[in-house]
């Protein structure tokens, strides 16, 4: 099988990929890289990513790390297969990619330190820092108001069609929707059902029932 994906299960980066294959319908070969034994700070993997960190990918004599650029690679790469998540528009384009560049930065700089601190953390054995998740949930609010005003005029992010910027949020949200921060999410009705479109679409249900 061309197409590998070195990662863990309970990795948000590594499903991030997981999921864009799945939309594309592609097949893969998952390989478990075992974090609690520290399998991704040693060799074979640090060839793959020499950050160490999950996900690593392989496409034929392809290597990649980094989810949002796999993901932006098997987007392009497997344009014509599955669900389309880019526009060959160049207008279209510009506005998901203000969009992708929206999740990177703001969403994920607040939502993915939310998700460690008050999912990793207490499985790790580690306190949570209520101070910091207060703080994170305002930086989060501030976020998704933006979002909610955006929602309210376009059906995705990136325009009426589900798209890469849509796709990158996911398994964060998911996380996120099993905590108390879904408070924050509710109280924004556009959000709100925007996410549980994306919790909702086929590919998503597909990567988490295997
Ligand atoms: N920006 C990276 C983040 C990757 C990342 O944070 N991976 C986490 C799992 S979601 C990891 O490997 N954590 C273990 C570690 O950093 O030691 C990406 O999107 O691929």
């Amino acid at each position: 099988m061309a197409i590998k994906v070195h990662g863990s299960p309970v990795s948000p980066a590594a499903k991030r990929v997981l999921l864009c294959l799945a939309e594309k319908q592609l097949d893969y070969e998952f390989v478990l890289v075992d974090l609690a034994t520290g399998q991704h700070k040693k060799e074979p993997f640090l060839s793959l990513n020499p950050f160490g960190q999950v996900p690593g990918f392989e496409d034929g004599d392809l290597k990649l790390f980094e989810s949002r650029a796999i993901t932006r690679y098997i987007a392009h790469a497997y344009a014509d297969k599955g669900t389309p998540l880019i526009s060959e528009d160049p207008k279209k384009m510009a506005i998901i990619g203000v969009w992708l560049e929206v999740e990177s930065q703001r969403f994920d700089a607040a939502g993915q330190k939310l998700s460690f601190e008050i999912l990793v953390k207490p499985m790790k054995g580690l306190t949570t820092d209520d101070a910091a998740v207060e703080q994170l949930q305002g930086q989060l609010a501030a976020v998704l108001d933006v979002y909610e005003a955006r929602l309210g005029k376009s059906k995705y992010l990136g325009g009426d069609e589900f798209s890469l910027a849509d796709l990158h949020h996911v398994p964060i949200i998911a996380n996120l929707l099993k905590t108390k921060v879904k408070a924050v999410f509710d109280a924004r009705p556009a959000v709100s059902a925007w996410a549980a479109a994306l919790l909702a679409r086929p590919a998503w249900l597909k990567i988490n029932a295997a």
